[in-house]
């Protein structure tokens, strides 16, 4: 069966707990259900309500039990040339990153360390040829 194409605009319908919509990767879930389970909140949930939820989603870094979840609310998918906007948009929109930005601190990390690398072999050159 050929599934049924739901765009932006009838997902933005969607977007309260007496009907709340999520789009992922394209896909278009009905996670009115799921609101008061989610193991991370309704809160969250609700900041994607009617809303391509991708970016938040990948960005919370959920586990395969959480993907294998989504097939359960399916409903529908995003046409072609949005689901690919979609994501796009989210990435613009999202302003405050909670807890996000992980993959900075791991730069940061890593230059501080070989700062201190570089620092700890010029000073036993210097102590050397001293
Ligand atoms: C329909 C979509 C979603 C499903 C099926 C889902 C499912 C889950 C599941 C099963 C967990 C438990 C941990 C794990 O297995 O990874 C979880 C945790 C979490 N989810 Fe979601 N989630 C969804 C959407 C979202 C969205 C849009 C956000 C927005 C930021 C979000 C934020 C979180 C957070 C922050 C946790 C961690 C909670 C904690 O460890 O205290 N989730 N989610």
């Amino acid at each position: 069966m050929a599934a049924k194409v739901i765009s932006l605009a009838e997902m933005a319908k969607h977007d309260s707990n007496a009907s709340c919509y999520m789009a992922i990767h394209g896909k278009v879930y009905d996670v009115t259900k799921f609101l008061q389970e989610h193991p991370g909140g309704e809160e969250v949930m609700m900041d994607h309500a009617g809303q391509d939820g991708t970016e938040a989603f990948e960005d919370t870094g959920h586990s395969q039990d959480a993907r294998d979840m989504l097939a359960e609310y399916e409903i529908g998918v995003l046409p072609e040339d949005e689901a690919a906007a979609a994501s796009k948009a989210e990435k613009k929109t999202s302003t405050n990153a909670p807890a996000g930005g992980s993959s900075d601190s791991w730069t940061l990390y890593t230059v501080v360390g070989l700062l201190a690398i570089g620092a700890g072999v010029a000073y036993k050159m210097m102590a050397a040829s001293a």
